[in-house]
């Protein structure tokens, strides 16, 4: 088993690369050849490090199972240390039917141990299957002597084949019940590849239907997708109605109606309405693969408590090795040499450092599938780790803690060279170059009006102010009052958002925006006073918006503030020896959310802070903020309770094992060893499992 060290070698630092027509997909994709790199790494190593075992080592089911019967029978030949129980029969030469029957053994059901063993020495890391190994060969070995002394002698030397053969059959026993443990954990890459259909129904031509596999499908295939069924591919409704289920995607749990021209994302299920789709995206590009990029990206960086863990094991072959020889010394000189062997053996096979390697990936995969169940993507597995304790949360207010949905609230007009609707019809144009939330709602406003917009030659966004750009032959700025520099004549309605239409650095235009805060933003600032994350609210709006905003929340807020003040902001914060997390959802928060010691980037965020984001919340929704939160408290108390768990045990069982508490009587044999090992494995597994969130409310 490899798991020490899988995740050792590589972080990667991708950046995405996203289609910005769909803003609300979140997707990476790898440079060509980091990828390949990525993947010939793993090709050695399993990749998540949960089913090693059955990739490496055969199959631990089939292994027990088989060898089983013969296990058994060794087990009845041959007395238990010297001891005759009642079940026991020998023979005349039945010494040596065993010790045949063993050396089957040991090839056949000790191969995946030998097989591990070699592995980890040529990663120049011996674990546990090395310590497996050396417990097997010392019983086999030393049982091998005794029968050829006894013969060879005439004098009984006491064998360890029962030992053996016990010892043989509880390790695949266990470790076939640690694999399944194992599996429960979940494997959010895994699960995921499971909701994409192996095949898809293409409309031809003629209207006729053909299946194919769905690696078979181009961009602009046409699809039918029956009622029930799985999505197979990205894309477009062309006909058909229906409700879909995206939960596993996007965290939203509740079906979403869609119709022609709306998008539909592969993986999602379908309702009841059958539909025809219009291939987009289909194999890597699609966004159920980008996520999975996502995900086995933040895989392959160890987080801190794995590098510890990672050391820390990395030792106890060592130390198992070490205690083993100086109790083979000792009792050979206080009692004789098989009483020795048997506690070196026992010693060797208690040692588990397998534990102490899956404590924490096990954690991390399944607050990995929880996440992504809700929606979290974490990008940087660190962050889990590092939000448990944070001691700010610099929020944005645009998208984030508000809709970004904006109501037009009033339009005015400074120049009478200008109609209102020549205003509007410019104040549309210009936002056709901006991703910004006002640009959107300025747009669908002028739509409603049925003001068509003017077109504009060149557009430019300045970030923090607004945009700029020319239409015939004239240069004009939508920008904020801030950046505008002067005051202007109107009544600017309560809290509203500003916007100045600017041409030749004189004011045309204004317009006032309304933005309301999301249903659940209040009982996010709640839950962080709770949670004793001090919340600020930084926003590039204006003081009187943002002003609005803080008091209907209770919180601190800095206003009109650029993308340089809001990275300032967690900058001297940050110098002060605060842990910040940063939570937005424009381009001008990028810099601050790369700073930041935890970035999280909200919803139908733009690229660039995706990129720039730790973690992604792929809904708008502040409460996946508390969901986060939560997450990170129960990950780290998980990861603290499998380290203390898995070195503790070998702390207490090494020492045993070796015989210290034999003066009082308390000894155990290989085959208890082996148990306790098996079972010390398995109790991390299962409290993994046990990690879970609260229901969302
Ligand atoms: N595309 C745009 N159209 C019109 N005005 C804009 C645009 N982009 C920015 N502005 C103006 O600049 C101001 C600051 O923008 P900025 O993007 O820094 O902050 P914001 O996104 O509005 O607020 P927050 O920082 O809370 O997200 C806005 O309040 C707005 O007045
Ligand atoms: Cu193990
Ligand atoms: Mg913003």
């Amino acid at each position: 088993m490899n798991n020490n060290n899988e995740h050792s070698s590589h972080s990667h630092h991708n950046h995405g690369d996203m289609d910005h027509s769909k803003h609300e997909h979140v997707s990476t994709e790898e440079h060509g050849d980091h990828k390949d790199q990525h993947q010939e790494h793993h090709a050695g190593h399993d990749h998540s490090g949960h089913n090693g075992h059955d990739h490496h080592h055969g199959n631990f089911r089939e292994l027990f199972l088989k060898s089983l019967p013969i296990g058994i029978i060794i087990m009845l030949l041959s007395p238990m240390a010297g001891f005759d129980l009642p079940f026991q029969f020998t023979f005349p030469y039945s010494d040596i039917v065993v010790a045949i029957l063993s050396t089957i053994l040991i090839i056949y059901g000790g191969r995946p141990f030998y097989q591990g063993a070699l592995d980890e020495f040529k990663q120049k890391e011996p674990g546990m299957m090395a310590l497996v190994s050396l417990g097997l060969s010392v019983s086999y070995l030393y049982s091998i002597y005794a029968v050829i002394i006894t013969y060879v002698t005439g004098e009984h030397v006491m064998d360890f084949f029962f030992e053996f053969a016990s010892l043989l059959l509880i390790m695949l026993l266990g470790h076939w019940i640690e694999m399944k443990a194992i599996g429960e954990a979940g494997d959010a890459q895994e699960e995921l590849a499971k909701l994409v259909p192996k095949d898809a129904h293409v409309v031809l031509d003629d209207d006729s239907i053909e299946t194919r596999p769905v690696a078979d499908l181009k961009v602009g295939d046409l699809i039918r997708i029956q009622a029930g069924e799985n999505v197979p591919a990205d894309g477009t409704i062309e006909r058909g109605e229906s409700r879909l289920n995206e939960a596993l995607l996007t965290g939203e749990s509740k079906a979403v109606k869609k119709g022609p021209g709306d998008e539909v994302i592969g993986g999602s299920t379908n309702g009841e309405g059958v539909l025809y789709i219009k291939v987009n995206e289909t194999g890597d590009q699609s966004f159920i693969s980008q996520v999975q990029n996502l995900i086995s990206q933040a895989q392959s960086q160890p987080s801190r408590a794995e590098n510890i863990a990672q050391k820390v094991a990395g030792w106890l072959f060592y130390i198992a090795v070490i205690v083993a020889l100086i109790a083979f010394v000792v009792w050979t000189l206080i009692a004789d040499i098989p009483t020795a062997v048997k506690f070196a053996i026992t010693t060797l096979v208690i040692a588990c450092p397998h534990a102490l390697g899956l404590a924490i990936p096990l954690v991390t995969a399944r607050s990995t599938s929880l996440g992504a169940s809700r929606g979290l993507l974490v990008k940087d597995r660190e962050s889990l780790e590092i939000a448990q304790d944070a001691d700010v949360m610099i929020l944005d207010k645009t998208g984030t803690l508000t809709t970004g949905e904006f109501k037009v609230l009033d339009v005015e007009l400074f120049n009478e060279k200008y109609t209102k609707e020549e205003i509007i019809s410019l104040l549309a144009g210009i936002e056709g170059g901006s991703s910004h939330p006002i640009a959107q709602s300025i747009i669908s406003f002028a739509d409603q009006e049925g003001i068509s917009p003017v077109s504009f030659d060149s557009i430019d966004v300045i970030s923090g102010a607004g945009v700029e750009g020319k239409a015939n032959g004239h240069q004009y700025q939508l920008i904020s009052q801030k950046a505008y520099g002067r005051n202007l004549d109107m009544d600017i309605p309560k809290g509203a958002t500003l916007s100045v239409l600017v041409e030749n650095d004189d004011a045309i235009g204004a317009v006032a925006l309304g933005d309301e805060l999301k249903a659940t933003s209040k009982k996010l600032i709640e839950a962080l006073k709770n949670n004793n994350i001090e919340p600020i609210m930084a926003t590039g709006d204006n003081e009187k918006a943002a002003q609005g905003a803080a008091e209907d929340l209770e919180i601190e807020y800095r206003s009109n503030q650029s993308p340089q003040d809001k990275y300032e902001l967690v900058k001297t914060l940050k110098d002060r020896g605060k842990k910040v997390i940063m939570v937005g959802d424009g381009v001008n928060d990028a810099p601050s959310l790369a700073l930041a010691d935890v970035g999280i980037a909200i919803g139908a965020g733009t690229q660039v802070a995706l990129d720039s984001a730790d973690v992604i919340l792929t809904q708008s929704d502040p409460g996946d903020i508390e969901s986060f939160i939560e997450l990170a408290h129960k990950t780290t108390r998980k990861m603290k309770q499998n380290l203390f768990w898995g070195a503790g045990y070998n702390f207490i069982a090494i020492p045993l094992a070796a015989g210290i508490l034999a003066p009082i009587g308390i000894t155990l044999s290989p085959a208890l060893g082996a148990i306790l090992m098996s079972v010390s494995t398995v109790i991390v597994a299962i409290n993994a499992i046990l990690l879970r969130l609260d229901p969302k409310k």
